[in-house]
Order: structure tokens, then sequence, then C-alpha cells
């Protein structure tokens, strides 16, 4: 089967407006990154990559399949970090939340419950198990929700700013165990810094790649870009 995420010639549109244009790529490293401002369409690509959406026009595939085609494959495939943890919880407690997933794909409630304990205890958080997951603050939900879906091994991670409420220690903490695990990673990003380490680089901008390699061939023109936009909003604003 064909390894890897390509995108040919792909436009998503929603009603009138065209999102996403002409966008094609060959993703096959292992850690990807896709970077750009607010609206360029970074979650957009991330949803159509996922299958949660079919595109307009064009032809997507994940290690050979159409993904808004064969959601159930991509179900064990991929596993996605949203950027809003309140969207994906859906259970009352934290080893609730945590057990879901691997009792989704089989594992007895006695095989969950251990796999649960075990993550809790390496992650120093045993005193969570119980806790409800209404109690914990924005940072401590992304943190939940990442960790439930890395308790599924997915092959593909798809993760939408998964360091942005995530304080200090803990975004270390994450960038560590991210760092050793064998599968693909695409993390989405405006920030440099959190997509600085990947192995290829897509920046997005107004729905196109504006360019794409490694990131010390991309990110010097998106930092002079965004600097540049940035000088060009204050002297608006002074104008005024
Ligand atoms: N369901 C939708 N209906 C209408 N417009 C949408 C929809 N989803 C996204 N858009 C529009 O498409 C554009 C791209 O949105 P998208 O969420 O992909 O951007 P993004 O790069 O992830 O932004 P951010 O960094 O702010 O999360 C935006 O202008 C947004 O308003």
């Amino acid at each position: 089967m064909d390894q890897g995420i390509t995108f040919q010639d792909v436009t998503y549109r929603r009603q009138d407006r065209l999102i996403l244009r002409g966008i094609s790529l060959s993703l096959t490293a292992r850690r990807i990154g896709v970077i750009g401002r607010n609206g360029s369409g970074k979650t957009t690509l991330l949803r159509l990559m996922a299958g949660l959406v079919a595109p307009s026009s064009g032809q997507i595939r994940l290690d050979g399949l159409d993904p808004a085609a064969d959601r159930r494959a991509m179900l064990d495939r991929v596993g996605i970090l949203f950027q809003n943890p309140d969207h994906q919880i859906l259970f009352p407690t934290v080893e609730e939340e945590l057990a879901f997933g691997l009792r989704q794909q089989g594992a007895s409630a006695t095989e969950a419950a251990a796999e649960v304990a075990t993550l809790l205890q390496a992650e120093g958080r045993s005193h969570w198990a119980k806790a409800l997951v209404a109690s914990l603050s924005h940072g401590q939900k992304q943190w939940l929700c990442l960790m439930a879906v890395l308790l599924m091994r997915p092959a593909t991670l798809l993760l939408d700013e998964p360091f942005a409420a995530l304080d200090l220690p803990t975004q270390a903490r994450l960038a560590r165990r991210l760092a050793v695990l064998p599968q693909r990673i695409v993390t989405i990003s405006h920030d440099p810094d959190a997509v600085a380490a990947a192995d290829h680089l897509v920046w997005i901008e107004g729905g196109e790649v504006a360019r794409q390699g490694r990131p010390a061939d991309v990110l010097p023109a998106f930092r002079a870009e965004m600097a540049r936009l940035g000088d060009a909003d204050a002297d608006t604003d002074l104008s005024h």
C-alpha cells in the first residue's frame, strides 16, 4: 500500500467560499508541520486528511485510502486532537474518557482500566482517575484528550495546536513523549516554535500552499512575513 498523505489539486468550498484551492502535497515524512495564520485553512486541511469532510474537487489519499470514503478504516488509523477539547470529551470522569477509545478498539473493561491506570501513573496523575472532567482547566482537558488519542495508538496523529493551552512543564513533557513515538504526526500551529522540529513543513496562506520544505527553508520566510504583517497592522493603528 502507498505510504504517506497525498493531495492532488484539492479544493474545498463551503457555500460560495473557496477555503482551500489547488492544494497538492506528497507527505512522507514522520514529523509533518502545517503552519499559517488564523483562518488560513490549517484546520480544514486536517479535517480533509481525517476524512471528516470530503474535498470539493481533487483527490486525497492517506496510506492509499480515500479518507472521506473510508471513515471506518480511518477511525483505527487516524487520531485527531481538536483545538477545543470540549468538542471531543464525552464522559464525566477522566478514567472513563481515557478508557472509551480502548473499549471501542475491543479491549475488555479490565484491560482498558489497567492501561489507563498505567498511563496516569506514568504521567504522575493517578489521583486524577476519578476526577470530574468538568473540574479540569482548559489545558488539563487538552492534555486529557491527547492522552486518550495516544492510548489508541493510531498510525497517524493529527494535532491541532496541541501546545497552545498547556503550561511550560506540560509542554516539555508532551514534546518528549511525542518525540519518541514511532507514529506519523501532523502538527498544525501558527507558532513557528511548535513546528520547528518537523521533518517537513507546509506553510498555508489564504487556502494555498505558500511554501513547503525543511523548517530551516520555510520558517525564516514565514517569520519575516509575519513580522511584516504585524508591522503593517501597527502602522494602520497609528494612522487612526
Ligand atoms: N464550516 C465552515 N463554514 C464556513 N466557513 C468555514 C468553515 N470552516 C472554516 N471556514 C472558514 O475557512 C477558513 C479557514 O478556516 P480554518 O479553521 O481551516 O483555519 P485555521 O488556519 O485552522 O485557523 P486558526 O488558526 O484560526 O484555527 C476561515 O476563513 C474560516 O472562516
